[in-house]
């Protein structure tokens, strides 16, 4: 398995352009997490020319956050330019069960058989068509709860999928690892989560054909940079300015010695 560290070192030597198609609410969080990655996002929806992009970034992110037609169509036109193009794709499907409208919109991305699926336990638990605690974006669930549900997400759509909480797990369906680290404090900040999903896109750029090392990676990040952030953070404002710093100031051997990636 290439390493987290390995993985990060070449994103701080290449700087993958990565398209994000996210929400309202996390489109300036997300692309300050990039930079501070490493990564060099762009944050490009529109149905006219999101397809065009994506044939040039490594990798596309796609977020249901804030939906509305317009915004679906940007979604398929990029899906559709980078499975043309052979880049790997990172869904985010938030909320997706809360109401018709997102149900639906997150079935026919689905079924466009994303590379990678990252959600939370509630997202996750019901996309797998168990029920969920989950009322909106936050989930309702316990993580443990969701391992089972991700097996078979992951092997009924060919897909990596990565479930965050208090201890981060993800599988292949085969496969499958535990990432503890971060913060109780994550959660209480808005679009962290959807900011990983971009981070998991910078790092599928970096190894589209090791989808289960680039969601590993990403997510081992955000434990090392979440915990370093949080040992002198005073509450979710100082920790969102530490957040960044800590990524910033993150080097591979940083990884090396504090990431912690758990046979599950
Ligand atoms: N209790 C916790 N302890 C440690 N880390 C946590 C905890 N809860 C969440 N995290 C971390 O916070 C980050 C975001 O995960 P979370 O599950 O909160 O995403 P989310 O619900 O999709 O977020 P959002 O929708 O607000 O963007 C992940 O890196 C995860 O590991
Ligand atoms: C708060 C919120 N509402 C829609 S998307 C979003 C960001 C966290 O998922
Ligand atoms: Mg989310």
């Amino acid at each position: 398995m290439t390493s987290p560290s390995l993985l990060f070192a070449r994103m701080r030597e290449t700087a993958p352009l990565v398209q994000c198609i996210t929400n309202y609410v996390a489109m300036n969080v997300a692309a300050n997490v990039l930079l501070a990655a490493g990564a060099s996002p762009a944050m490009v929806h529109a149905e006219e020319e999101a397809g065009e992009f994506a044939a040039i970034a490594g990798a596309l992110t796609v977020n249901i956050g804030t939906l509305s037609p317009a915004w679906v169509a940007g979604m398929k036109a990029a899906v559709a330019g980078a499975t043309a193009a052979g880049r790997p794709w990172v869904f985010d499907p938030v909320a997706h069960f809360a109401t018709a409208f997102r149900r639906q919109a997150a079935a026919e991305l689905l079924a466009l058989r994303p590379t990678i699926i990252r959600g939370n336990a509630s997202e996750v638990i019901a996309l797998g068509g168990g029920t969920s605690a989950g009322k909106g974006v936050d989930s309702g669930d316990p993580i443990e709860q969701a391992e089972d549900a991700a097996r078979q997400l992951a092997l009924a759509k060919g897909a990596v999928v990565a479930v965050t909480g208090a201890v981060d797990f993800v599988t292949d369906g085969a496969r499958a690892v535990r990432i503890p680290g971060g913060s109780p404090l994550m959660p209480k900040i808005t679009a962290m989560g959807c900011s990983l999903t971009a981070l998991v896109g910078a790092y599928a750029a970096i190894a589209p054909d090791q989808p289960f090392e680039a969601a590993t990676a990403a997510l081992v990040t955000f434990a090392v940079a979440g915990e370093s952030a949080a040992r002198d953070a005073s509450g979710p404002g100082s920790l969102a300015v530490r957040f960044l710093d800590a990524l910033h100031g993150l080097t591979a051997a940083d990884l090396e010695a504090g990431g912690r990636v758990l046979a599950a």
